[in-house]
Formats: C-alpha cells, structure tokens, sequence
C-alpha cells in the first residue's frame, strides 16, 4: 500500500470557507528554506514572504531598501519548502507604488520566478489600478491597510493608525474598494480593535490582523519575533512563544567553550 499520505493544500478558497465557517487563520512570515520547513510541517495556514526580510534578515531600519530581486530570492527558498501552506509574498517599496504596468510586471516576476501563490501589496484607493491589473492576470492578490511601513516616512513613525473618524472612515472604504477589486483577503496592520471588528464584519473576504485585534479573521507576526530572536522588540501586540535569542546563545556559548577546552571534537567525533 501507498505511503504517500495526502497533504490538503490551503487554497484562497480554503480561507474563504475558513472565514465562513469560523475557523481562524494562522499566518507567520519566513524568507528561508529551514524556517518554512518546520512552519508548514507545524501546520501553518499561510506563510508570508514579508519585506519585513529588510529588517530581520538584512538588518535594515526599514522596510523600503529590499529590492525585487531579493524578494524572489527568498520566496524562492521558501517556496522549495513548502507542501501545504499558502505562500504570499509582498511587493517591495518600488515595485508597484504609482505605476499599475510595473506592479503588474513586478507581480508576474515574483509568481514565475518562485512559484508562490499571490502576492501582498500595502495601500487602498491609491494603488486601486495595480491591484485590478495583477487580479487581471489571475494572479491572487491581499490587500494590506492601517499601518503600512512601505509608507514610513510619510508618517514618521510606527504608531496605532486609524484612531480618529477620518481615517477609520477612508479605511473602511478602502478595505469595501479592495475587496470589490477582487482581493481575497485583507492584512490589517495596528489599528484598534474595534475597527478590527467593523471591518472583519463588514467584509466577505477574511481579514488577517497584526495588532489589529481579536476579532480579525486571522493572525500574522514576523516568526523572528514570536521566537524571541529580534532581542529588544516588544510591541504590545507581540506575544512571545520562544526564547531562541538564549536558545541560540547558549548552544553558541557551549561549543565555544567545548572548541576551547579541546573537548570537541572527541575520539568519537573523529576519522
Ligand atoms: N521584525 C519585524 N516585525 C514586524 O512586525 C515588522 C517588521 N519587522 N518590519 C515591517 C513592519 C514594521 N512593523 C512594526 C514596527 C514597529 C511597531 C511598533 O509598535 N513599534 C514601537 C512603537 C512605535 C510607536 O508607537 O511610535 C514599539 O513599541 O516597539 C509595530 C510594527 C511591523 N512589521
Ligand atoms: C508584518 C507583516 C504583515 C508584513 O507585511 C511583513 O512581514 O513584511
Ligand atoms: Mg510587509
């Protein structure tokens, strides 16, 4: 008899049903062939390929220095990895932002080049264009609204967004506009709870938050974050489920020590 056991690939229809049936979704990032490994076999839902690589895996202050190319190189990693989970990808800082040609020339590179299944972009009425044109090409996309890092310095800093009427009122429209574009989900990133709600109620599509509360349709954290390696970073919506920064630094401290004292390798360790 067959080994082979089946493994049920999440689809953007899987999510919808998930949303209709009052399952929640569970998202983490990796941008690395290991990492997503050990997600998709834990039973990850989505794995996103964020730009937040920029930051954790680069070292960058921002999001906005990480370039097309390595996007596709980590999505490419990670793509190798996975069975089941969903692979999303987020376009970079300018590769799609005022040019619908572009966006739809970036989102191509990324889905032919890595094999994931769509792609993220952050904004609302203002990229409208870009996402009709990447939806055109069957390629999924999830839209991404309240606090967009993409757009750092235009606000100068990374604090709750959609606070007052105004901007929960233009948030509410875009994530309405986004999803009568076709998006088939909506990452909603640090906004008030409440607003989480609205918005996840108002919608078909699932709505997956950061900081966004609990009544989103879903969760996302950077994976570095809830493992305790970004050492320092610990925004209130963080929940931390391991400690790897002393994980790590112990293993590291041990051999050290091991090299050191020339008890590694030992006559078992050797040819
Ligand atoms: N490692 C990492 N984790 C993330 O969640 C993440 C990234 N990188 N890079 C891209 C964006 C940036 N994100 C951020 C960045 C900062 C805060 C934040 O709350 N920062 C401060 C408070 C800032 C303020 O209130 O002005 C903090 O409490 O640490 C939240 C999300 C989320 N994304
Ligand atoms: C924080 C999530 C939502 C993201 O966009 C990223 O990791 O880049
Ligand atoms: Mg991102």
């Amino acid at each position: 008899m067959s080994q082979h056991k089946e493994i049920k690939k999440i689809t953007t229809h899987s999510l919808q049903a998930m949303k209709a049936g009052g399952e929640k979704i569970a998202m983490l990032t990796a941008y690395d062939y290991s990492m997503a490994t050990v997600l998709d076999h834990a039973g990850l839902d989505i794995i996103l390929v964020g730009d937040s690589a920029a930051n954790v895996m680069a070292g960058y202050e921002t999001t906005l220095p990480i370039t097309l190319e390595h996007m596709i190189y980590h999505a490419q990693s990670v793509v190798r990895a996975v069975k089941r989970a969903l692979v999303l990808v987020d376009l970079p800082f300018g590769s799609y932002q005022g040019n619908p040609k572009l966006a739809l020339n970036s989102a191509i590179r990324i889905m032919k080049e890595s094999g994931a299944h769509g792609v993220k972009l952050e904004g609302g009425a203002e990229i409208l264009d870009s996402v009709k044109l990447i939806l055109s090409a069957g390629i999924p996309v999830m839209g991404h609204l309240g606090l967009m890092p993409q757009s750092i310095n235009k606000y100068g800093t990374y604090a709750l967004r959609a606070k007052d009427e105004v901007e929960a009122k233009k948030l509410i429209t875009d994530a309405e506009i986004l999803q009568q574009a076709g998006c088939f989900a909506l990452l909603l990133e640090k906004i008030p709870a409440l607003l989480g709600k609205q918005v996840s109620e108002n919608l078909h599509i699932p709505t997956i938050g950061i900081g966004a509360g609990k009544y989103c349709d879903g969760q996302v954290l950077v994976v570095h974050d809830m493992l305790g390696l970004n050492k320092g970073f610990k925004p209130r919506f963080l929940r931390q489920y391991a400690d790897m920064y002393d994980v790590v630094g112990n293993a590291a401290k041990s051999y050290i020590r091991d090299v050191k004292s020339v008890d590694f390798p030992n006559d078992t360790e050797q040819y």
